[in-house]
């Protein structure tokens, strides 16, 4: 079994001393940067101008540009898009890391795949929370956390596994545990959860279920209810108690057909697939044409988000959840089908 860290396994002192600059202030930024500083740490935000720059300003942060913010911190955090890390880290990181300071990171992608490059003479680490960054701030100020993993690329100064321990405490992630691992491993798994399982392949389960009581005849409204609506419900009893527990709750005839349907729709054949996933991420292809759709101004990921925004399933479900006002806001932070290129 690995080993789980929890907040009585880890000293603050070490991140005390230190100054810690949060760069970006979106999905993970603005959660990083608040919780560290409400667990005591000094934090600055570097940013752009811009709509990030205006909110952190407003939540009481001393916001400076990413070179100034990099150049009085003694741990950087990087919290910008995967995709723009590279040209912020050459144009405006990179010649401001104090020698003997950390770099850290959220995700391992770009370490991993050697789009950033770190000297010699800084710690590099990892925290990655393994939940939204909007849920790392509300599950904070709730009094819990969501889990974290780091792990350690570089340890320059015999510092760096005590400051990603300390730093997983502050943002709250050792509230709910912490686990060591590589950021090979991280990168790796993490892609693959989030195509396969958590966001590929949730989406394109629930489609394909609307889509096939829609195209048999079926209302939408009962379609979106039965296979978007009611996922929530199901996956709660999930996380609350794993399968057994949902089993527990739902009706004998749906264990049932849960038991025989079930590896109907999802079995060996979907596991070729997902190896087939892996085996891309593991390889590096999926990274490449990542960065290539990126270089390329993304006309396929804005293609496709449009079209998706327009399913049926959306424009049903956005009707609905009008009329079901105990449902939270949504987030939604974030244009996704606007592509920025502009550096600091
Ligand atoms: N989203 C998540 O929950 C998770 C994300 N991660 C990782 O965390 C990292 C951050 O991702 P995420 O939080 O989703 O990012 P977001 O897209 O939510 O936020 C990006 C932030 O970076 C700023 N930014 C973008 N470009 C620049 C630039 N050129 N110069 C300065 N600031 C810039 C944006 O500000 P502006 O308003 O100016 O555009 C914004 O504040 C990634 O490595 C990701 O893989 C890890 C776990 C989960
Ligand atoms: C599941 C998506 C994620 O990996 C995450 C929230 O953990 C991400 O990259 O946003
Ligand atoms: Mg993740
Ligand atoms: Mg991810």
């Amino acid at each position: 079994m690995a080993k789980v860290l929890y907040e009585k396994d880890i000293q603050q002192e070490v991140l005390k001393q230190r100054k810690i600059a949060v760069i970006g202030y979106g999905s993970q930024g603005h959660a990083h940067a608040l919780n560290l500083r409400d667990s005591g740490y000094d934090v600055v935000v570097g940013l752009r101008p811009g709509k990030s720059q205006q909110k952190a300003e407003q939540d009481g942060f001393e916001v400076l540009p990413v070179a100034d913010a990099v150049r009085t911190a003694d741990v950087v955090m990087v919290l910008l898009p995967d995709e723009q890390q590279p040209t912020v880290y050459y144009q405006s990181i990179q010649a401001n890391l104090k020698s003997g300071s950390a770099i850290a990171f959220a995700h391992g992608f770009n370490i991993h795949f050697s789009q950033v490059v770190p000297p010699l003479d800084v710690d590099v680490f990892l925290v990655a929370p393994k939940g939204p960054g909007h849920l790392v701030r509300r599950t904070f100020v709730e009094g819990a956390g969501v889990p974290a993993l780091y792990g350690v690329q570089q340890d320059v100064t015999g510092n760096a596994k005590d400051l990603a321990l300390a730093y997983s405490q502050g943002i709250g992630a050792a509230r709910a545990g912490v686990l060591e691992t590589t950021f090979q491993e991280e990168t790796e798994t993490d892609l693959f959860g989030e195509q396969a399982v958590l966001c590929g392949g949730i989406t394109n389960l629930i489609k394909a279920g609307f889509e096939t009581l829609t195209e048999a005849g079926y209302q939408p409204e009962v379609a979106y209810f039965e296979c978007l609506h009611e996922v929530k419900l199901i996956v709660d009893l999930l996380y609350e108690g794993g399968l057994e527990n949902m089993r527990y709750s739902v009706s004998d005839t749906a264990q049932w057909g849960d038991f025989v349907s079930g590896p109907r729709v999802i079995n060996e054949e979907t596991k070729e697939r997902m190896k087939e996933v892996l085996a891309d991420i593991q390889s590096g292809e999926f990274a490449k044409g990542w960065i290539l759709e990126n270089q390329a101004n993304r006309p396929k990921f804005n293609a496709t988000n449009k079209r998706e925004n327009q399913h049926l399933i959306e424009q049903v479900g956005r009707e609905l959840r009008e009329l079901m006002p105990f449902v939270e806001q949504p987030i939604q932070t974030k244009q996704k089908d606007v592509k920025v290129n502009v550096p600091n």
